[in-house]
């Protein structure tokens, strides 16, 4: 990879870090993001860094087994997204956020654990799916990789119960789109909680599985 590419990659994390930081979509230190390299390596947000405050020569680069090349120690989740990447060779970006609605349904009770969030939206369906809830783990324990390995080559997105999102995309873009769009569903799951409200049908998913793949 040039010097240039390498540039922009940063660039880019460091761009829609803030965008997410300034929209108040994660807070404090709170989330990562991780881009892959041609090379089978990773750049990933250095652990307790502010995404909105991201230095891009600071920003993790990792090889393929995951070891430092250069920059700052990579987020405690670095084996999560590499736990992701190993099961979708099709997603070249990771964004995990504490998105205050997608983190409030991770701690419901009674959600169905196969799919958190109902199809409410055709976006939604669009660019999330099915979205399944990870067990609880500890923030950086190792096991939550081994529990996303059975999910996430069906799902480019799963919720980490009492945590948050994460999130899989072609593109960094991509990642973030989703996960915008995963957050504001979760919104509206909430505020519709109670009062019934009307799905889209499993034909009318269907339809629109068939006409706007997901990756
Ligand atoms: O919740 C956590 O502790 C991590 O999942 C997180 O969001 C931030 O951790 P670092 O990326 O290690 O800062
Ligand atoms: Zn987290």
């Amino acid at each position: 990879m040039s010097r240039h590419d390498d540039n922009r990659l940063r660039e880019q994390i460091v761009t829609y870090g803030q965008s997410l930081f300034d929209r108040g979509l994660t807070m404090g230190s709170s989330g990562n993001i991780s881009m892959r390299l041609d090379d089978g390596g990773w750049l990933m947000t250095p652990t307790n860094a502010c995404l909105g405050r991201l230095d891009p020569a600071r920003i993790s680069h990792l090889d393929r087994d995951g070891g430092l090349i250069d920059g700052d120690k990579p987020t405690k989740e670095s084996f999560l997204h590499m736990a992701m990447y190993a099961e979708r060779p099709q997603s070249q970006a990771i964004v995990h956020l504490h998105s205050t609605h997608s983190v409030a349904v991770s701690c419901l009770p009674d959600i169905d654990t196969h799919d958190c969030i109902p199809p409410l939206t055709a976006y939604y369906v669009m660019r999330v799916g099915r979205l399944p809830l990870v067990p609880y783990h500890v923030p950086g324990d190792t096991a939550l990789g081994d529990a996303v390995k059975g999910l996430a080559g069906r799902h480019s997105a799963v919720l980490l119960a009492n945590h948050g999102p994460v999130v899989a995309g072609k593109s960094l873009e991509a990642a973030v789109y989703a996960t915008e769009e995963l957050e504001e569903t979760a919104k509206l799951f909430l505020l519709l909680r109670g009062q019934n409200p009307r799905c889209l049908t499993p034909e009318q998913v269907a339809e629109l599985e068939a006409k706007f793949p997901r990756d």
